[in-house]
């Protein structure tokens, strides 16, 4: 039986990740960590200053972390100096940050990182490099749309398209919205849309002359994202001690 631990326990994507847990032949919900101390599905949430405590009574093998990013480093440091594998979906991360999670975990823990956990989006990032491949000289623009409740932006999905598009492309500058005066150059456009509650939508548009090509992903239910995440944490037990991809839990 493989044992959860999960940080931000109670928030959107905590909540649905315990759902799927429960559900989950082989694995066990055990407890969370969430700013505000309570119970989801009869597991103990406590609050940020008794994770150790928690993490050494409990004994987890994964610690599975969607909170905020400052959150987020203190978490995986906790896991880190208790030996507790990771699998993280918290996104923005600053450059600092992820030097400070890759020294930690690098030789200590294995850990699954990834801005996107649904199986569609990293098939989704597969078509967007084979495109840029193909399209080096057509215009590039970037949108990402997310509920009204999203902190940072662009999306870390987005982030990592812009990744993709930089390793296929060469590095291009980027430009985050448009106005007034603007002429295009050779940059990529980066346009963020929050509102609502939508679930995550992502579209890279490659225009050329008298003809356009986009490659588009559109999540319905962040349960794509949760059992994503799940399938890491049954795949991440007793793996080599580094920073592994979605990717890499995929064979893909
Ligand atoms: N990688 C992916 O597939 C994926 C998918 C969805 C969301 N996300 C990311 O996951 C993160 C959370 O998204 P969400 O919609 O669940 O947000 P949310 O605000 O609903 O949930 C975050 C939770 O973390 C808690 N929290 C804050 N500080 C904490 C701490 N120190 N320790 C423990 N818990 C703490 C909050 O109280 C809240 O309950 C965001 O960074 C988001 O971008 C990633
Ligand atoms: O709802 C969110 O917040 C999401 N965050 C991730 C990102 O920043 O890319 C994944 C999509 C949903």
């Amino acid at each position: 039986m493989t044992k959860i631990v999960i940080a931000g326990a109670l928030g959107r994507m905590g909540t649905t990740i315990a759902r799927i847990v429960d559900e989950s032949p082989g694995l066990e919900l055990v407890g969370g960590v969430d700013i505000k101390e309570g119970t989801l599905l009869g597991t103990d949430v406590v609050t940020p200053d008794r994770i150790d405590e928690l993490l050494q009574s409990r004994r987890p093998d994964v610690l599975i972390d969607f909170t905020v990013a400052d959150a987020a480093v203190e978490n995986i440091k906790a896991a880190t100096r208790n030996g507790v594998a990771l699998v993280v979906g918290t996104t923005g991360f600053s450059p600092e940050q992820r030097a400070v999670i890759e020294e930690a975990v690098v030789g200590t823990v294995p850990a699954v990182i990834s801005s996107n956990y649904s199986v569609g989006v990293n098939i989704f990032w597969q078509l967007v490099r084979q495109a840029a491949r193909m399209l080096a000289d057509y215009d590039v623009e970037v949108t990402e749309a997310h509920h009204r409740y999203k902190k940072d932006a662009p999306s870390g999905t987005a982030k990592t398209i812009l990744e993709i598009l930089d390793q296929e492309l060469g590095s291009r500058e980027k430009v985050y919205g448009r106005e007034g005066m603007s002429e295009r150059k050779d940059e990529i456009g980066v346009h963020v849309i929050r509102g609502g509650d939508i679930v995550g939508d992502h579209s890279v548009l490659f225009a050329g002359n008298y003809e356009c090509i986009e490659v588009s992903h559109r999540a319905y239910d962040r349960a794509v994202f949760a059992e994503g995440a799940v399938r890491a944490a049954a795949w991440v037990h007793g793996k080599e001690k580094r920073i592994h991809s979605m990717q890499d839990v995929l064979g893909i």
